[in-house]
């Protein structure tokens, strides 16, 4: 491929892209190439604006009555349902809140609470999981008497056997933008007795889930990524329908309540999505997350799909056109099957530094994707705003600082 020619084609995919115009719906400018929406979702144009009528009105104006008048009480389980028709979830089984990190907790623990630990002691996790899980999953495990077991993700399905209790796996791995099986992992892990438990931050609004289809038990994720819900935006919980009734959060508070207001002094949990509350919602980023979902009215999830396979593709032929050859090796999977919405490069120190210099340079030229330790550039793809001639840029400019770095 000569220099011309990929800058061609990317005009020509973009001219052709039925996504093209949701761009406008976000607050970008073309001098940058942001291709982190995997760590921090842009901008949705329409956020501003409501929360500004959130802050001056409802809470401003009306204060209190808020709690009714405005809808905030039930908002959790309102945005729950919106972030639900995303993922396959029928209504009623998503709750907004919290932090991606608590819900793992309350699903993992849950699940635990829903097998007979005499018999199910242990607790399966995806060895390369994002820290914070493993972390959460072993304080759950030593709190209810279970072993945690690191496997690969890629073998969670034949791991599962006579004494696992639950199974937590990423969707998709962070690191390396690997995509794994949800639902035959999930129809494995149930043969074998036991629960699933899937973190879907890096899959949710990036590609279609079908998690009533597939029959998983329990998901978590978080929406500032895919879904644009703002930094610390609240996370989400899914429970089976199935399994609602014999739920037992970990963390009851008295937002989970069947009656908060009764003030109670017994606890007796809320029916459906509710019990997977805590305490009181934060209702400014619930709300910028609800507006930031308008975008997705009228999107159908295989056309992003589609269009982030055609981009993540795209952008690989353009690494290696672009890219002094060996410099980077993609570590994520070619197979469509097995990819994810983003591209991860590994990148050896060469003479004038280590992939960690190499982003800081292509941020300095305008192309802002991230760095995980030691080795790794990662790019994500965004269909909703990214474009085919940001992907070609970028490659493009990677090859430039590369070419750049390697004779200084
Ligand atoms: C797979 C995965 N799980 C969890 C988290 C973080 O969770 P929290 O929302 O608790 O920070 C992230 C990213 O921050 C992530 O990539
Ligand atoms: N929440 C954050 C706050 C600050 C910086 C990064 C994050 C991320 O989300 C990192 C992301 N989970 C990752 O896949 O690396």
């Amino acid at each position: 491929m000569s220099e011309a020619v990929p800058a061609k084609e990317a005009a020509a995919l973009d001219a052709a892209d039925g996504l093209a115009a949701k761009r406008a719906g976000f607050d970008l400018d073309d001098g940058v190439v942001y291709l982190d929406g995997n760590s921090l979702g842009a901008l949705p144009r329409g956020v501003a604006g409501r929360l500004s009528d959130v802050v001056g009105r409802e809470w401003g104006r009306l204060r209190i009555r808020s709690w009714e008048e405005s809808g905030w009480w039930t908002a959790p389980e309102r945005v729950g349902d919106r972030i639900g028709g995303l993922i396959g979830a029928a209504p009623g089984q998503v709750v907004a809140g919290d932090s991606t990190s608590v819900n793992v907790f309350k699903a993992v623990v849950a699940a635990i609470r829903l097998t007979d630990t005499g018999v199910r002691d242990e607790v399966l996790v995806d060895a390369a999981t994002f820290p914070t899980d493993g972390y959460i999953a072993r304080s759950a495990a030593r709190m209810t008497g279970c072993r945690i077991r690191a496997v690969d993700a890629a073998d969670m399905a034949r791991e599962a056997g006579p004494r696992t209790a639950v199974a937590l796996v990423n969707h998709v791995d962070y690191r390396t933008g690997r995509l794994h099986d949800l639902p035959a992992v999930t129809a494995a892990v149930r043969a074998a007795g036991a629960r699933t438990v899937w973190d879907l931050c890096h899959s949710a609004g990036a590609l279609p889930v079908h998690l009533d289809a597939a029959g998983a038990d329990f998901a978590v994720g978080c929406t500032y990524k895919y879904l644009n819900g703002g930094p610390g935006a609240p996370a989400f919980l899914y429970v089976r329908r199935a399994l609602q009734d014999r739920f037992d959060s970990p963390l009851p508070g008295w937002n989970s309540h069947a009656d908060p207001f009764a003030m109670d002094p017994a606890y007796a949990p809320a029916d459906g999505a509710a019990r997977g509350r805590v305490g009181t919602p934060e209702i400014l980023s619930l709300l910028a997350l609800d507006a930031a979902l308008d975008v997705w009215d009228g999107v159908d999830l295989a056309a992003v799909r589609a269009k982030s396979l055609a981009l993540t593709d795209f952008f690989l032929r353009c690494v290696e056109a672009y890219v002094p050859r060996g410099r980077v090796e993609s570590v994520t999977p070619e197979a469509h099957g097995e990819r994810g919405s983003q591209v991860s490069l590994r990148c050896a120190a060469g003479p004038a530094g280590g992939a960690g210099d190499v982003m800081a340079e292509l941020i300095r030229r305008g192309v802002v994707g991230d760095f995980r330790r030691p080795d790794v550039l990662r790019f994500g793809f965004t269909p909703l705003y990214t474009r085919f001639a940001d992907a070609e840029r970028a490659a493009r400019v990677l090859g430039e600082v590369l070419e750049g770095m390697q004779g200084r």
